[in-house]
């Protein structure tokens, strides 16, 4: 579900980010900003009403405490779910060992969290496959919102009728698995199941330092997201609202290798930790010297300890442990080596590794089954030299589905991330399936630069949403009048005259002069790029590109694994129009 949209009483999550704005800084002092209800703002204020009544002093087992001590399970109480939302109406306390569908998964350690649901890798005993499930907050409301994402999901991960010899985009959106209701000490929560994957594109984003990342990896997501929206308007009728980084995750490959190599580092670090507190305690129990220091520190070192294993056990939220990418690798490196013992040499894509220092067992098995993704590792090593990454290839899958709605059953008017709204949407317009390609292209310049495409800020004497519309008409041009006499908030921002009200000084700079004079691209690549983002950045929504067309869009041709994927029922730079619910609500339309 959204996580990022700005609901009133929406707190962010603590590792959201802020980079610099591509424009220039207009003078920033608190001002005031329109506010709109939807059911998630509803459900955001149950949770801002709330009392902090969860049970501090609820103890964990001696499996969970273990579980804790894993490096690779620590939690960083900042980065999670607060702990005042266990309770009634509030998140279930899973933990490791759970059961869940009669028996069915098993859970085995917490990949995320959002402002709905704690989402956990179980094992599920009849595939004998890991698989993510989504454990949503027990109020109604919240049950609500999750069985509407439910029939969303379903129609988007209905199985394709395979026609022959075309490409099956809907393998770029997370397909649900399974749905099912577990009653917990919080009440009665939905929980859906996923495929696994892997880290966020705000991930990649962040291993490439905010610098952009590489092209070739640029167009891969592009082409998938593209195909993937095309799905999801063409064939599903159903958009988003809310495509940002975030929401989109990427593939980790062999799941089954990868979950086998946590768990194996996993017990290693536990058995050190073991091996060390038996150390220290063996140290304690022997006879002191009589030199004072020592005593005074050994007995702060027990009462160090002893007040850790305090704060462990008061604490029911576990660290958030999002599978390891190759191609994000925040820690796969890391983790790699520790696997094949630390001296090891980084990888190459074409090295056979020596596997002197592997000591048999579950580690072989796991390294037997990591060498299978070798040719993903390559993207860690050489950022700057993309001619040797050839056979990387990313898969991405859009994900998220919680603020997502239907081509003819908008259910709110505030949607999309506030980096990553549409004009029509800020300016109270009709909109449809084309705010999705608006957000799309925000992302991908993101992608392609580190920086947001727009962030706005506000000033002594405009708000947000004036500095949002005054820097996309600074790199865009005017807002057409058709926005303007139809828009209900346009009057707020524009006078009569088609003037920004609060807004006077405009500094125009467009999007090719600022790929080339910001963010120093080649002027034959700024230029292509342009080409390839001004259609989907187009004001009027209903003139917008539709996805399918700029999927073909010849920037993409080359795209590695995509090669020869061209959709010829869609034309490059056409507008979807035809699509139904492109740019409005459709009403009276039959549902697909
Ligand atoms: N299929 C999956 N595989 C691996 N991790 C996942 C999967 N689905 C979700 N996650 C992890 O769980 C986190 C929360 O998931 P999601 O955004 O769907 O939950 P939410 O409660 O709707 O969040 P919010 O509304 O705050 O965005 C994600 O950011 C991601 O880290």
């Amino acid at each position: 579900m959204g996580s990022s949209i700005n609901y009133p009483g929406f707190v962010s999550k603590p590792n959201q980010r802020a980079t610099s704005n591509p424009f220039f800084q207009r003078e920033s002092v608190p001002g005031t900003q329109g506010t709109a209800k939807s059911k998630l703002s509803l459900a955001l204020q149950i949770q801002k009403d709330g009392n902090n009544d969860c049970d501090d002093g609820n103890d964990k087992s001696d499996q969970e405490e273990q579980e804790s001590d894993s490096e690779y399970s620590s939690c960083d109480e900042k980065n999670e779910e607060s702990l005042r939302d266990y309770k009634p109406g509030g998140y279930h306390p899973a933990f490791r060992g759970e059961t869940y569908n009669e028996g069915r998964y098993v859970v085995v350690r917490k990949l995320g969290w959002g402002h709905f649901s704690t989402v956990w890798l179980a094992k599920d005993t009849v595939t004998n496959a890991h698989v993510a499930m989504k454990i949503v907050r027990s109020d109604k409301v919240y049950t609500e919102a999750a069985l509407d994402e439910i029939k969303l999901l379903r129609q988007v991960s209905a199985p394709v009728r395979s026609t022959e010899g075309l490409y099956d985009s809907s393998k770029h959106i997370l397909s649900l698995l399974d749905s099912f209701n577990h009653n917990g000490p919080n009440g009665k929560h939905v929980v859906m199941v996923f495929e696994v994957l892997g880290e966020n594109l705000l991930a990649l984003i962040k291993k490439y330092e905010h610098r952009g990342i590489p092209v070739m990896y640029v167009k891969q997501i592009a082409k998938q997201l593209l195909l993937g929206l095309d799905y999801m308007h063409r064939k599903c009728g159903v958009i988003h609202t809310d495509i940002k980084p975030e929401n989109v995750l990427m593939d980790v490959g062999d799941v089954e290798a990868i979950v086998r190599m946590v768990e194996v580092l996993d017990k290693k670090k536990r058995d050190q930790k073991r091996s060390q507190r038996r150390a220290t305690k063996t140290s304690m129990d022997l006879p002191t010297s009589s030199n004072s220091f020592s005593r005074g520190s050994a007995s702060a070192s027990l009462e160090r300890s002893s007040s850790d294993r305090r704060i462990r056990r008061h604490t029911i939220i576990t660290g958030s442990q999002p599978l390891p990418s190759p191609i994000s690798s925040t820690n796969f490196f890391e983790m790699k080596a520790q696997m094949m013992g630390n001296s090891l040499p980084r990888p190459t894509a074409c090295s056979s590794r020596s596997n002197a220092n592997l000591s048999g067992g579950d580690d072989e098995q796991v390294a037997n089954s990591l060498s299978s993704l070798e040719l993903t590792t390559t993207a860690d090593e050489r950022p700057e030299d993309e001619t040797q990454r050839e056979h990387d290839i990313i898969q991405i899958k859009i994900a998220d589905l919680g603020n997502a709605c239907w081509y003819d059953e908008h259910y709110t008017n505030s949607i999309q991330t506030r980096e990553y709204r549409s004009p029509e949407v800020l300016l109270g317009c009709q909109w449809g399936c084309s705010a999705d390609i608006w957000s799309a292209a925000c992302l991908i310049f993101e992608l392609l630069t580190g920086d947001f495409l727009f962030e706005p800020d506000e000033g002594h004497s405009y708000s947000k949403d004036d500095d949002h519309i005054a820097q996309i008409i600074e790199l865009l041009g005017e807002i057409p009048a058709r926005l303007l006499s139809t828009g209900r908030h346009a009057r707020t921002f524009f006078n009569s005259r088609g003037q920004l009200r609060n807004i006077s000084k405009l500094k125009f700079w467009p999007l090719k002069d600022v790929l080339m004079e910001k963010y120093r691209f080649a002027a034959e690549d700024a230029h292509t790029i342009s080409d390839f983002l001004m259609p989907m950045l187009r004001l009027d929504p209903q003139e917008r590109a539709d996805a399918g067309g700029m999927a073909n869009h010849p920037w993409l041709s080359d795209t590695v694994g995509l090669e020869g994927v061209v959709l010829n029922e869609r034309k490059l730079y056409q507008s979807g129009a035809d699509v139904p619910g492109w740019s409005q609500e459709v009403t009276g339309h039959p549902r697909h």
